[in-house]
């Protein structure tokens, strides 16, 4: 049986200093312990931009109000499939509070290669580094 495919919803969020919003993931989610650029699933019946604004809504109190589509990566992990679609999140309004307790930093972009990300992350990571 294949695999489902997993539509993911991701945020590079950038700041006005131009940093970029990372958090880490729980130990017990899949890739959990790595850092991510903050999302969730796509629901059947939404648009990405619409799961992304809810996912950074629940996980860290944020509200997008401006951002443009990224890249698309597809990426097939041993237990699952997912499509991550990365946008960059240049208007946002909110304090960051991490609702599900996880750790997150506005990072320089030239520091990012100092966090370790899921495999399916390094076209993300060239992506951010060459904006
Ligand atoms: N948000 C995010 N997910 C990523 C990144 N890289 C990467 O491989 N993923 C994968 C890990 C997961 O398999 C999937 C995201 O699913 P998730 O578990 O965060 O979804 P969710 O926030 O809706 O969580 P849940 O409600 O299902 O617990 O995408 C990334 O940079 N950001
Ligand atoms: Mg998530």
């Amino acid at each position: 049986m294949s695999k489902k495919l997993i539509h993911v919803a991701v945020g590079v969020i950038e700041n006005s200093n131009g940093h970029i919003l990372i958090s880490q993931r729980a130990e017990h989610l899949h890739q959990g312990g790595f850092w991510e650029f903050p999302g969730g699933k796509v629901e059947p019946s939404e648009s990405v931009l619409v799961a992304l604004d809810r996912e950074l809504q629940e996980e860290l109190n944020l509200r997008v109000h401006e951002a443009t589509p990224l890249l698309q990566v597809p990426y097939d992990y041993p237990d699952k499939s997912v499509l991550l679609d990365v946008w960059h999140v240049t208007g946002f309004s909110g304090e960051i509070r991490s609702n599900e307790g996880q750790p997150w930093r506005w990072v320089a972009r030239p520091d990012l290669i100092n966090y370790a990300f899921p495999p399916a992350n390094s076209p993300i990571l060239n992506a951010v580094l060459a904006l």
